[in-house]
């Protein structure tokens, strides 16, 4: 059965301020509920489902074309985590404004619905499905403590022998000195990572 609804915390045109795509113009979609439950996650608002926020596909498209004619070059599917639900019908009809689609997760559950790109961000405690890993075009690794880099080194490890490996992002957790160290110094020794820093908080912005 085509489910036709989804839960949404919020809807937002910004500048995509992470990963290989930072700076660009992109329509996000916050998708409600998250059971990954990071102890520093900066959108707990996000992990509950309020009867109140389900929304029809139909509108949620209707916004996108909205922002894509105000400039929006691609769609970010984030939440919560977008995965505990099937994307499919989502995916299905975003398709008709062409706009590429873009996912954030943390690749606890199944892929479901149809990708342009994907940003895997695994986390230690829950580890993602290899399904995720193998289908993702650029991992983002949270620095928080040393443990984190062990954790990234393990990443390297599983996806050096890919055929088409992803681009691999260490972010610092924010607002943690001792992760901005951390990632700087891992960067500076690990020539096949890449620093991404939440460039919209250091702008204020969304
Ligand atoms: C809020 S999550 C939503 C998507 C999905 N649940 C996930 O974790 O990938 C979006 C991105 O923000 C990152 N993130 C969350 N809290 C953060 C923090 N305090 N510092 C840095 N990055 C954070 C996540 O790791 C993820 O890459
Ligand atoms: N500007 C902006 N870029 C983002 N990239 C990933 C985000 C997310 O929360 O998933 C995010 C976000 O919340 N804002
Ligand atoms: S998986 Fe994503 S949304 Fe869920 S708690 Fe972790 S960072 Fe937050
Ligand atoms: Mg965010």
């Amino acid at each position: 059965m085509n489910k036709l609804i989804l839960p949404i915390v919020e809807t937002f045109h910004s500048l995509q301020g992470e990963g290989a795509h930072t700076g660009r113009s992109a329509f996000f979609i916050r998708l409600a509920g998250c059971s990954v439950a990071c102890s520093w996650c900066d959108t707990k608002y996000s992990w509950p489902i309020s009867t109140k926020s389900w929304r029809s596909l139909d509108n949620i498209v209707y916004e996108a074309i909205v922002a894509q004619q105000e400039g929006a070059a691609f769609i970010v599917i984030t939440g919560g985590e977008p995965l505990h639900h099937s994307l499919k019908d989502l995916c299905h009809r975003l398709a008709y404004s062409k706009l590429p689609i873009h996912l954030e997760t943390s690749g606890v559950d199944p892929l479901t619905g149809k990708f342009d790109w994907i940003t895997l961000s695994p986390k230690r405690h829950k580890p993602p499905k290899l399904e995720i890993l193998r289908a993702c075009n650029e991992v983002k690794v949270i620095i928080h403590e040393t443990t984190d880099l062990l954790f990234a080194n393990s990443i390297t490890r599983l996806t050096n022998d890919f055929v088409s490996p992803p681009l691999l992002y260490l972010q610092p957790g924010w607002d943690n000195i001792g992760g901005y160290k951390l990632a700087v110094d891992f960067v500076r020794r690990n020539p096949n990572w890449h620093l991404s820093l939440q460039t919209h908080k250091w702008l204020g912005v969304r």
